[in-house]
Protein backbone atom coordinates (compact mmCIF):
# COMPACT_ATOMS: atom_id res chain seq x y z
CA UNK A 1 0.00 0.00 0.00
CA UNK A 2 1.08 3.70 -0.48
CA UNK A 3 1.54 5.99 2.37
CA UNK A 4 -0.83 5.84 5.03
CA UNK A 5 -3.18 8.69 5.27
CA UNK A 6 -4.75 7.19 8.48
CA UNK A 7 -4.04 3.89 10.69
CA UNK A 8 -5.18 3.12 14.15
CA UNK A 9 -3.64 0.47 16.41
CA UNK A 10 -6.12 -1.30 18.87
CA UNK A 11 -8.63 1.70 18.62
CA UNK A 12 -11.09 0.65 21.39
CA UNK A 13 -14.04 3.04 22.65
CA UNK A 14 -16.08 1.49 25.27
CA UNK A 15 -19.18 3.34 26.83
CA UNK A 16 -20.07 2.06 30.53
CA UNK A 17 -19.64 -1.87 29.53
CA UNK A 18 -20.70 -1.61 26.03
CA UNK A 19 -17.98 -1.82 23.50
CA UNK A 20 -19.06 0.41 20.49
CA UNK A 21 -15.74 0.33 18.36
CA UNK A 22 -13.21 -2.82 19.60
CA UNK A 23 -9.77 -3.61 18.92
CA UNK A 24 -10.26 -1.60 15.61
CA UNK A 25 -7.01 -1.79 13.26
CA UNK A 26 -7.64 0.41 10.41
CA UNK A 27 -5.68 1.19 7.48
CA UNK A 28 -6.29 3.88 4.61
CA UNK A 29 -3.66 4.99 1.99
CA UNK A 30 -3.08 8.41 0.86
CA UNK A 31 -5.33 9.28 -1.68
CA UNK A 32 -8.31 6.72 -1.22
CA UNK A 33 -11.84 6.96 -0.91
CA UNK A 34 -12.85 4.36 1.59
CA UNK A 35 -16.10 3.56 2.26
CA UNK A 36 -17.12 2.83 6.10
CA UNK A 37 -20.64 0.22 5.90
CA UNK A 38 -22.27 -1.00 8.73
CA UNK A 39 -26.07 -1.60 10.18
CA UNK A 40 -27.30 1.03 12.67
CA UNK A 41 -25.25 1.03 15.78
CA UNK A 42 -22.08 -0.95 14.38
CA UNK A 43 -19.57 2.19 15.57
CA UNK A 44 -19.06 3.98 12.34
CA UNK A 45 -20.16 7.07 13.87
CA UNK A 46 -17.63 6.59 17.00
CA UNK A 47 -14.92 5.69 14.91
CA UNK A 48 -15.24 8.53 12.86
CA UNK A 49 -15.72 11.16 16.24
CA UNK A 50 -12.13 9.43 17.21
CA UNK A 51 -10.89 10.08 13.94
CA UNK A 52 -12.17 13.73 14.36
CA UNK A 53 -10.68 13.82 18.09
CA UNK A 54 -14.67 14.93 18.62
CA UNK A 55 -14.00 11.74 21.05
CA UNK A 56 -11.25 9.94 23.53
CA UNK A 57 -10.41 6.77 22.57
CA UNK A 58 -10.42 4.45 25.85
CA UNK A 59 -7.10 2.28 24.13
CA UNK A 60 -5.51 2.44 21.33
CA UNK A 61 -3.75 4.77 19.15
CA UNK A 62 -4.21 6.90 15.50
CA UNK A 63 -1.87 8.22 12.73
CA UNK A 64 -2.62 10.62 11.04
CA UNK A 65 0.57 10.39 8.06
CA UNK A 66 2.25 8.43 10.16
CA UNK A 67 2.03 11.73 13.24
CA UNK A 68 0.23 10.49 16.57
CA UNK A 69 -2.91 11.98 16.58
CA UNK A 70 -3.98 13.58 20.12
CA UNK A 71 -6.88 15.08 21.44
CA UNK A 72 -5.04 17.47 24.01
CA UNK A 73 -3.50 20.85 22.33
CA UNK A 74 -0.12 19.55 21.41
CA UNK A 75 -1.12 18.81 17.90
CA UNK A 76 -3.17 21.25 16.52
CA UNK A 77 -1.62 21.48 12.96
CA UNK A 78 -2.38 18.30 12.23
CA UNK A 79 -5.79 18.86 13.63
CA UNK A 80 -6.05 21.25 10.68
CA UNK A 81 -5.43 18.71 8.62
CA UNK A 82 -8.81 17.43 9.46
CA UNK A 83 -12.40 17.99 7.89
CA UNK A 84 -15.31 16.21 9.53
CA UNK A 85 -18.56 16.29 8.13
CA UNK A 86 -20.41 15.12 11.31
CA UNK A 87 -24.22 13.62 10.42
CA UNK A 88 -26.12 16.11 12.27
CA UNK A 89 -24.44 19.39 11.73
CA UNK A 90 -26.67 22.45 12.20
CA UNK A 91 -26.85 24.79 9.72
CA UNK A 92 -27.93 28.82 10.33
CA UNK A 93 -30.76 29.10 8.41
CA UNK A 94 -31.19 32.90 8.31
CA UNK A 95 -27.78 33.34 7.13
CA UNK A 96 -26.72 33.04 3.50
CA UNK A 97 -24.43 30.78 2.05
CA UNK A 98 -21.84 33.36 1.50
CA UNK A 99 -22.51 34.51 5.32
CA UNK A 100 -21.88 30.88 6.62
CA UNK A 101 -18.76 29.85 4.60
CA UNK A 102 -17.06 33.06 5.49
CA UNK A 103 -17.65 32.58 9.50
CA UNK A 104 -16.34 29.70 8.86
CA UNK A 105 -13.04 30.60 7.17
CA UNK A 106 -12.71 33.63 9.52
CA UNK A 107 -12.65 30.64 12.13
CA UNK A 108 -9.85 28.46 10.73
CA UNK A 109 -8.09 32.67 10.10
CA UNK A 110 -8.16 32.98 6.60
CA UNK A 111 -7.37 36.06 5.62
CA UNK A 112 -8.32 38.92 2.90
CA UNK A 113 -7.96 38.25 -0.34
CA UNK A 114 -7.11 34.11 -0.10
CA UNK A 115 -10.75 33.90 2.47
CA UNK A 116 -12.72 35.46 -1.00
CA UNK A 117 -10.88 33.55 -3.31
CA UNK A 118 -11.08 29.90 -1.03
CA UNK A 119 -14.62 30.76 -0.86
CA UNK A 120 -15.13 31.04 -4.62
CA UNK A 121 -13.20 28.25 -5.24
CA UNK A 122 -15.27 25.63 -2.57
CA UNK A 123 -18.82 27.07 -4.05
CA UNK A 124 -17.47 25.96 -7.75
CA UNK A 125 -16.37 23.00 -6.25
CA UNK A 126 -19.93 22.12 -4.75
CA UNK A 127 -22.09 23.68 -7.45
CA UNK A 128 -23.39 26.53 -5.20
CA UNK A 129 -21.49 29.94 -6.94
CA UNK A 130 -25.08 30.78 -8.14
CA UNK A 131 -26.52 30.43 -4.36
CA UNK A 132 -24.36 32.55 -2.94
CA UNK A 133 -26.15 35.01 -1.80
CA UNK A 134 -29.43 33.18 -1.21
CA UNK A 135 -30.59 32.17 2.42
CA UNK A 136 -29.84 28.81 3.98
CA UNK A 137 -33.04 28.36 4.82
CA UNK A 138 -34.43 28.31 1.20
CA UNK A 139 -31.98 25.68 0.23
CA UNK A 140 -32.87 22.28 -0.52
CA UNK A 141 -32.07 19.38 1.18
CA UNK A 142 -28.79 18.28 -1.04
CA UNK A 143 -27.66 21.85 -1.48
CA UNK A 144 -27.85 22.22 2.30
CA UNK A 145 -25.54 18.91 2.23
CA UNK A 146 -23.13 20.48 -0.11
CA UNK A 147 -23.10 23.39 1.73
CA UNK A 148 -22.27 21.34 4.95
CA UNK A 149 -19.57 19.58 2.66
CA UNK A 150 -18.00 23.02 1.35
CA UNK A 151 -17.55 24.02 5.31
CA UNK A 152 -15.82 21.09 5.94
CA UNK A 153 -13.36 21.68 3.22
CA UNK A 154 -12.91 25.50 3.44
CA UNK A 155 -9.25 25.01 5.37
CA UNK A 156 -8.07 22.48 2.64
CA UNK A 157 -7.59 19.48 4.85
CA UNK A 158 -5.82 16.23 3.91
CA UNK A 159 -8.03 13.91 5.24
CA UNK A 160 -11.93 14.16 4.72
CA UNK A 161 -13.95 12.47 7.55
CA UNK A 162 -18.04 12.07 6.38
CA UNK A 163 -20.59 10.64 8.35
CA UNK A 164 -23.66 9.25 6.67
CA UNK A 165 -23.71 12.77 3.98
CA UNK A 166 -26.02 10.89 1.32
CA UNK A 167 -28.56 9.24 3.38
CA UNK A 168 -31.74 11.05 2.99
CA UNK A 169 -31.40 12.60 -0.50
CA UNK A 170 -32.94 12.00 -3.30
CA UNK A 171 -30.92 9.90 -5.99
CA UNK A 172 -29.80 13.47 -8.03
CA UNK A 173 -28.80 14.90 -4.95
CA UNK A 174 -26.79 11.79 -4.37
CA UNK A 175 -25.16 11.90 -7.63
CA UNK A 176 -24.27 15.42 -7.35
CA UNK A 177 -22.62 14.87 -4.35
CA UNK A 178 -20.81 11.71 -5.72
CA UNK A 179 -19.63 14.12 -8.40
CA UNK A 180 -18.20 16.47 -5.84
CA UNK A 181 -16.73 13.52 -3.89
CA UNK A 182 -14.85 12.33 -6.88
CA UNK A 183 -13.58 15.81 -8.01
CA UNK A 184 -11.94 15.93 -4.17
CA UNK A 185 -10.57 12.26 -5.02
CA UNK A 186 -9.20 13.53 -8.04
CA UNK A 187 -6.89 16.32 -5.82
CA UNK A 188 -5.58 13.75 -4.10
CA UNK A 189 -7.49 14.01 -0.77
CA UNK A 190 -7.99 11.11 1.37
CA UNK A 191 -11.98 10.36 2.31
CA UNK A 192 -13.64 8.23 4.63
CA UNK A 193 -17.23 7.67 4.02
CA UNK A 194 -20.01 5.64 5.86
CA UNK A 195 -23.36 5.07 5.14
CA UNK A 196 -25.62 1.73 6.05
CA UNK A 197 -26.18 0.96 2.72
CA UNK A 198 -23.47 -0.73 0.17
CA UNK A 199 -25.11 0.91 -2.97
CA UNK A 200 -24.21 4.13 -1.79
CA UNK A 201 -20.91 4.09 -1.76
CA UNK A 202 -19.92 1.26 -4.05
CA UNK A 203 -19.51 3.10 -7.54
CA UNK A 204 -16.73 6.02 -6.35
CA UNK A 205 -14.90 3.78 -3.67
CA UNK A 206 -11.41 2.79 -4.10
CA UNK A 207 -11.71 0.63 -0.29
CA UNK A 208 -14.43 -0.47 1.31
CA UNK A 209 -14.25 -1.12 4.93
CA UNK A 210 -17.44 -3.44 7.26
CA UNK A 211 -18.02 -2.90 10.49
CA UNK A 212 -20.52 -4.71 12.95
CA UNK A 213 -20.98 -4.77 15.91
CA UNK A 214 -17.74 -2.68 16.76
CA UNK A 215 -15.22 -4.87 14.70
CA UNK A 216 -13.77 -4.34 11.39
CA UNK A 217 -15.16 -7.62 9.94
CA UNK A 218 -13.55 -6.43 6.41
CA UNK A 219 -11.14 -3.94 4.41
CA UNK A 220 -9.95 -4.24 1.35
CA UNK A 221 -9.63 -2.50 -2.12
CA UNK A 222 -12.50 -3.21 -4.49
CA UNK A 223 -9.83 -4.40 -6.90
CA UNK A 224 -8.83 -6.96 -4.11
CA UNK A 225 -12.35 -8.16 -3.51
CA UNK A 226 -13.43 -8.24 -7.15
CA UNK A 227 -10.46 -10.33 -7.50
CA UNK A 228 -10.75 -12.35 -4.65
CA UNK A 229 -14.26 -13.12 -4.83
CA UNK A 230 -15.51 -12.61 -8.37
CA UNK A 231 -17.33 -15.48 -10.53
CA UNK A 232 -19.34 -13.90 -13.80
CA UNK A 233 -21.69 -15.23 -16.08
CA UNK A 234 -20.83 -15.06 -19.80
CA UNK A 235 -23.40 -15.10 -22.03
CA UNK A 236 -22.68 -16.53 -25.54
CA UNK A 237 -24.89 -17.09 -28.58
CA UNK A 238 -23.72 -18.82 -31.33
CA UNK A 239 -24.85 -18.98 -35.11
CA UNK A 240 -26.57 -22.84 -35.50
CA UNK A 241 -26.02 -25.59 -33.23
CA UNK A 242 -24.77 -24.76 -29.88
CA UNK A 243 -22.85 -28.19 -29.66
CA UNK A 244 -19.22 -27.58 -30.60
CA UNK A 245 -19.38 -24.32 -28.58
CA UNK A 246 -20.31 -26.66 -25.23
CA UNK A 247 -16.99 -29.27 -26.53
CA UNK A 248 -15.07 -25.97 -26.68
CA UNK A 249 -16.35 -24.97 -23.18
CA UNK A 250 -15.36 -28.21 -21.57
CA UNK A 251 -12.03 -28.18 -22.40
CA UNK A 252 -11.25 -24.69 -21.14
CA UNK A 253 -9.95 -24.67 -17.41
CA UNK A 254 -11.93 -21.23 -16.26
CA UNK A 255 -15.52 -22.61 -17.42
CA UNK A 256 -17.08 -23.89 -14.05
CA UNK A 257 -20.33 -24.72 -15.66
CA UNK A 258 -22.89 -23.73 -18.21
CA UNK A 259 -26.75 -23.55 -19.21
CA UNK A 260 -28.09 -23.40 -22.38
CA UNK A 261 -31.14 -21.17 -22.97
CA UNK A 262 -33.99 -22.56 -23.97
CA UNK A 263 -35.22 -21.59 -27.27
CA UNK A 264 -32.23 -19.75 -28.40
CA UNK A 265 -28.76 -20.41 -29.46
CA UNK A 266 -27.20 -19.11 -26.30
CA UNK A 267 -25.53 -20.28 -23.41
CA UNK A 268 -24.62 -18.85 -19.57
CA UNK A 269 -21.41 -19.69 -18.61
CA UNK A 270 -20.17 -19.58 -14.98
CA UNK A 271 -16.52 -18.33 -15.00
CA UNK A 272 -13.94 -18.09 -12.86
CA UNK A 273 -11.02 -15.29 -13.59
CA UNK A 274 -9.80 -12.19 -14.82
CA UNK A 275 -10.72 -9.78 -18.04
CA UNK A 276 -7.48 -11.53 -19.81
CA UNK A 277 -8.66 -14.99 -19.00
CA UNK A 278 -12.33 -14.07 -20.63
CA UNK A 279 -10.30 -12.88 -23.39
CA UNK A 280 -8.22 -15.85 -23.52
CA UNK A 281 -11.64 -18.30 -23.92
CA UNK A 282 -12.96 -15.97 -26.76
CA UNK A 283 -9.86 -16.10 -28.36
CA UNK A 284 -10.20 -19.86 -28.23
CA UNK A 285 -13.52 -19.96 -29.75
CA UNK A 286 -12.77 -17.96 -32.64
CA UNK A 287 -9.40 -20.34 -32.91
CA UNK A 288 -12.06 -23.08 -33.43
CA UNK A 289 -13.58 -21.31 -36.01
CA UNK A 290 -17.45 -20.82 -34.19
CA UNK A 291 -19.40 -18.20 -35.56
CA UNK A 292 -20.20 -16.13 -32.43
CA UNK A 293 -22.70 -14.07 -31.92
CA UNK A 294 -22.73 -12.24 -28.67
CA UNK A 295 -19.64 -12.72 -26.25
CA UNK A 296 -20.90 -10.71 -23.09
CA UNK A 297 -19.49 -10.93 -19.27
CA UNK A 298 -20.89 -9.86 -16.57
CA UNK A 299 -19.49 -8.90 -13.74
CA UNK A 300 -21.54 -9.70 -10.11
CA UNK A 301 -21.67 -6.68 -7.99
CA UNK A 302 -20.05 -5.86 -4.49
CA UNK A 303 -23.62 -6.23 -3.28
CA UNK A 304 -23.81 -9.69 -4.43
CA UNK A 305 -20.09 -10.48 -3.46
CA UNK A 306 -21.15 -9.22 0.00
CA UNK A 307 -24.27 -11.21 0.23
CA UNK A 308 -21.60 -14.39 -0.12
CA UNK A 309 -19.53 -13.28 2.69
CA UNK A 310 -22.19 -13.50 4.84
CA UNK A 311 -22.99 -9.27 6.11
CA UNK A 312 -25.91 -9.32 5.21
CA UNK A 313 -26.85 -6.63 7.54
CA UNK A 314 -24.10 -4.36 5.49
CA UNK A 315 -25.77 -4.78 2.13
N1 LIG B 1 -22.16 8.74 23.90
C1 LIG B 1 -22.56 7.46 23.96
N2 LIG B 1 -22.88 6.90 25.14
C2 LIG B 1 -23.27 5.61 25.22
N3 LIG B 1 -23.35 4.78 24.15
C3 LIG B 1 -23.03 5.28 22.96
C4 LIG B 1 -22.62 6.64 22.80
N4 LIG B 1 -22.36 6.85 21.48
C5 LIG B 1 -22.61 5.67 20.85
N5 LIG B 1 -23.01 4.75 21.72
C6 LIG B 1 -23.33 3.34 21.41
O1 LIG B 1 -22.26 2.78 20.67
C7 LIG B 1 -22.75 1.93 19.62
C8 LIG B 1 -22.19 2.39 18.30
O2 LIG B 1 -22.84 3.61 17.94
P1 LIG B 1 -22.46 4.45 16.64
O3 LIG B 1 -23.31 5.66 16.65
O4 LIG B 1 -20.99 4.64 16.62
O5 LIG B 1 -22.89 3.46 15.48
P2 LIG B 1 -23.10 3.76 13.93
O6 LIG B 1 -22.51 2.62 13.19
O7 LIG B 1 -22.61 5.11 13.58
O8 LIG B 1 -24.67 3.71 13.78
P3 LIG B 1 -25.64 4.71 12.97
O9 LIG B 1 -25.66 4.19 11.58
O10 LIG B 1 -26.92 4.49 13.69
O11 LIG B 1 -25.11 6.09 13.10
C9 LIG B 1 -24.25 1.96 19.73
O12 LIG B 1 -24.68 0.83 20.45
C10 LIG B 1 -24.54 3.23 20.49
O13 LIG B 1 -25.73 3.12 21.24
Amino acid sequence: MAELAIETRALTKQFDRHLAVNDLDLQVGAGEVYGLIGPNGAGKTTLLRMLATAEEPTTGEIYIHGERLKRDRTNSSLKQRLGYLPDDFPLYDDLTVWDYLDYFARLYYLREPKRSRRLYEVLELVQLTHKRKSQIATLSRGMKQRLSLARTIIHEPLVLLLDEPVSGLDPIARMQFRDIIKSLHEARMTIIISSHVLSDLEDFCTSIGIMELGYLVESASLQQLYQRLSHQHILIGVFGDVEPLINQLKNHPRVEGWEIIPQTEKVRVKFSGNPENCADLLRTLMAANLAITEFAPAQESLESIFLKLEHKQAS
